[in-house]
């Protein structure tokens, strides 16, 4: 099933930056490990913004919500979710 996600993310302005750096580093390499994994295929930067447009590859609403949840920046993040289908004018 794919998804298209965006996530908006927030951090606080008086965060500590070595608590800031360690979570940024913890959400890159979760991130890059889903990648590898196929469940995670595309990640855009939004231009301008702290934001991403990400496409996901899973096998239920439960497992995106389960990844989503355990990201490291989850508990900053504004995350928006379409569910995508096949389009019928899509070429083979
Ligand atoms: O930078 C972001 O867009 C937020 C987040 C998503 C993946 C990652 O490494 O950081």
């Amino acid at each position: 099933m794919l998804f298209h996600v965006r996530m908006d993310v927030h951090l606080p302005p008086g965060l500590d930056p070595a608590v800031r750096d360690e979570i940024v580093a913890r959400e890159k390499a979760y991130s890059q490990e889903l990648q590898r994994a196929g469940k995670w295929p595309h990640i855009w930067r939004i231009v301008g913004e702290y934001s991403n447009f990400s496409i996901f590859d899973v096998e239920s609403n439960d497992e995106l919500h389960r990844l989503l949840s355990a990201l490291p920046l989850f508990p900053y993040m504004d995350i928006r979710v379409t569910a995508l289908a096949r389009h019928p004018s899509k070429v083979d």
